[in-house]
């Protein structure tokens, strides 16, 4: 079938490739005209604007957006807008918020897909992990290209309603923070602790038939293969935040208890502060009851 992708960066790319491999004509838009020329090096057709994929897509467009969440997605709708009919189907692969995509799904004419999408860069050649949510005509409309793009017919599904996908989504990051929380946690006490332990040994042993064996822990095994057991000068400092900020956000207006990831998310914030003000007001106010000595800057 033919398939417009727009978004053509760590993500899009991906998708266009696996797409074209699986037989599907592809028409490839991104502001980086440099983006767009390496689709077209794959195997795709370039376009110039989003109104000139438009074109070349002709009746009953399928198209699919890997563009960074929040604004871009919103631009690209708008410039998309005067182009699309209810007969054509847009998905949203990107880390979207589930309320922003229920928005969009009302607002556009198309129907709209929200769809969660994991694996990353990593799984170009396995393919990723789909979790749509949207109107069950287009969920099947777009599966020869879910099916291109995913693993294979297990690696997609439609969760429900608009909105679904996304939430999925959303949900499973906060277990990845959780996860990688707590696989910090064991190898942080292993290399403090009584024995002189190779953490590529223990990650590898632990990959094979281990309770604990995982993807996340093969990359823990590479990790330690590539930086070193101490992992080298790779800095206590951990980026992003925002879709384990709405797991928490969302389980505190349902009222779940999510005390794990909320504290994966925690540690993350912390990871960017410098000398944390709770830390030193402790500090300070056990002298205040206890006369305990206070530390001071200059004494580190
Ligand atoms: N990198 C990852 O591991 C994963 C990323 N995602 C999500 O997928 C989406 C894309 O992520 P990446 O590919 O990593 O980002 P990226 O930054 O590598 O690529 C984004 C691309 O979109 C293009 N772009 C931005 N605004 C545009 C517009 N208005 N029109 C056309 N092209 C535009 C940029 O030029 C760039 O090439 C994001 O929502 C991200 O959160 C989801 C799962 C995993
Ligand atoms: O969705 C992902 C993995 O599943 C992406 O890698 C995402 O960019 C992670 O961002 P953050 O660490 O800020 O949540």
């Amino acid at each position: 079938m033919e398939l417009g992708v727009i978004g053509l960066g760590r993500m899009g790319q991906i998708v266009a490739n696996r797409s074209v491999e699986a037989g599907h004509d592809v028409v490839a838009f991104d502001l980086s005209a440099e983006a767009t020329a390496t689709a077209a090096e794959n195997g795709a057709e370039p376009a110039d604007s989003v109104a000139d994929l438009c074109e070349r897509l002709g009746e009953e467009k399928r198209i699919w957006l890997m563009v960074p969440a929040g604004d871009a997605v919103d631009a690209t709708l708008a410039d998309l807008e005067p182009h699309l009919d209810g007969d054509d189907v847009v998905v949203d692969g990107g880390n979207s918020h589930f309320e922003a995509s229920t928005r969009r799904a009302e607002e556009t004419d198309a129907a709209y897909l929200d769809c969660g999408t994991s694996g990353g860069p990593a799984s170009a050649e396995a393919g990723f992990s789909l979790m749509v949510g949207g109107p069950a005509w287009a969920y099947e409309a777009m599966v020869p290209v879910f099916d291109a793009v995913a693993t294979g017919p297990d690696g997609h599904d439609r969760m429900g309603e608009s909105g679904s996908g996304h939430y999925v989504k959303m949900v499973h990051n906060g277990v990845e923070y959780a996860l990688m929380q707590a696989y910090g946690e064991g190898f942080e006490l292993l290399a403090d602790g009584r024995y002189d332990l190779d953490m590529e040994s223990v990650a590898r042993t632990w990959n094979n038939g281990a309770v604990i064996r995982s993807w996340l822990l093969e990359l823990c095994e590479e990790a330690f293969r590539e930086e070193g057991s101490d992992l080298g000068d790779v800095a206590d400092h951990v980026a992003g935040g925002s879709t384990g900020t709405w797991t928490v956000e969302e389980a505190l207006e349902q009222e779940v208890p999510v005390p794990i990831i909320y504290q994966a998310l925690a540690e993350r914030f912390d990871s960017r502060n410098e000398g944390r003000f709770s830390r030193r007001l402790a500090n300070r106010l056990r002298y205040g009851f206890g006369r305990h000595e206070v530390a001071r800057r200059s004494d580190d």
